[in-house]
């Protein structure tokens, strides 16, 4: 499994390109984070490599990818459920029993340091808090292909390491991950770093 990138352009309206002819490939494993300044297209990428915008030129392929998962810069849910409720309903729609799918909950709220606040309601989690759990929710459904947009940005510098922290240990979760991100920790806690700036000027090949 792996995504290509190969050629890729695109502009909108009065934006001028925000890359040409950029070419990548990621395989599963740590990380790759999308770096740039604001405006330089790390959400779009991100959009473009989901299959959510159709870019100018170029192509993506998602070789062996079949499920894709996108991390939102703001932390989204039900203020009364629990973050065990949170992981444990997706699941649910995967075919596991209840048991299963609480025994995998369990399982990776300890990977993201969450097991202390498994049965607190959601409007009671710090910030940092419900970023992990918005992650750990998204990596226990296992998807081939992990989006994750700005996962700090809305975090102060304690939280957002917490955030890093899972970040850096993600390449058990076996999917591809891109992270657009403006926060040099983030970048620092990933494998692989994209940077659009350079995407404007020329083509790099990530290993
Ligand atoms: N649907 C759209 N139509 C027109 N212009 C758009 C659209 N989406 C994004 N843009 C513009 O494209 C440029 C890149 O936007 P994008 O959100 O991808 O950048 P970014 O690097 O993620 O920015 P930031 O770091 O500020 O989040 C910006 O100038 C933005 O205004």
């Amino acid at each position: 499994m792996h995504l290509s990138v190969d050629g890729l352009t695109h502009a909108f309206p009065g934006t001028g390109p925000l890359f040409h002819g950029l070419t990548f490939e990621v395989r599963p494993g740590g990380a790759t984070a999308v770096v740039g300044p604001s405006g330089s297209g790390k959400s779009t990428l991100l959009s473009i490599v989901a299959g959510w915008l159709e870019p100018d030129a170029g192509t993506v392929t998602r070789h062996g990818v079949e499920t894709v998962c996108w991390v939102f810069q703001n932390p989204h849910g039900v203020a009364r459920r629990t973050a065990l409720d949170h992981v444990v309903l997706p699941l649910l729609t995967q075919d596991l029993t209840r048991s299963e799918a609480q025994d995998r909950a369990h399982e990776i709220l300890a990977v993201f340091d969450l097991a202390d606040v498994a049965d607190r309601q959601f409007r009671r989690l710090s910030g940092g808090e419900a970023q992990r759990l918005m992650l750990a929710r998204a990596v226990a459904t296992r998807p081939d292909l992990l989006l994750v947009d700005e996962p700090t940005a809305q975090l102060d510098l304690r939280t957002a390491r917490t955030v890093n922290d899972v970040l850096a240990g993600i390449s058990d979760s076996g999917a591809i991950v891109l992270v657009a991100t403006h926060d040099p920790h983030t970048r620092d806690a990933c494998a692989d770093v994209l940077d659009l700036a350079d995407a404007q000027r020329a083509a790099p090949v990530l290993p």
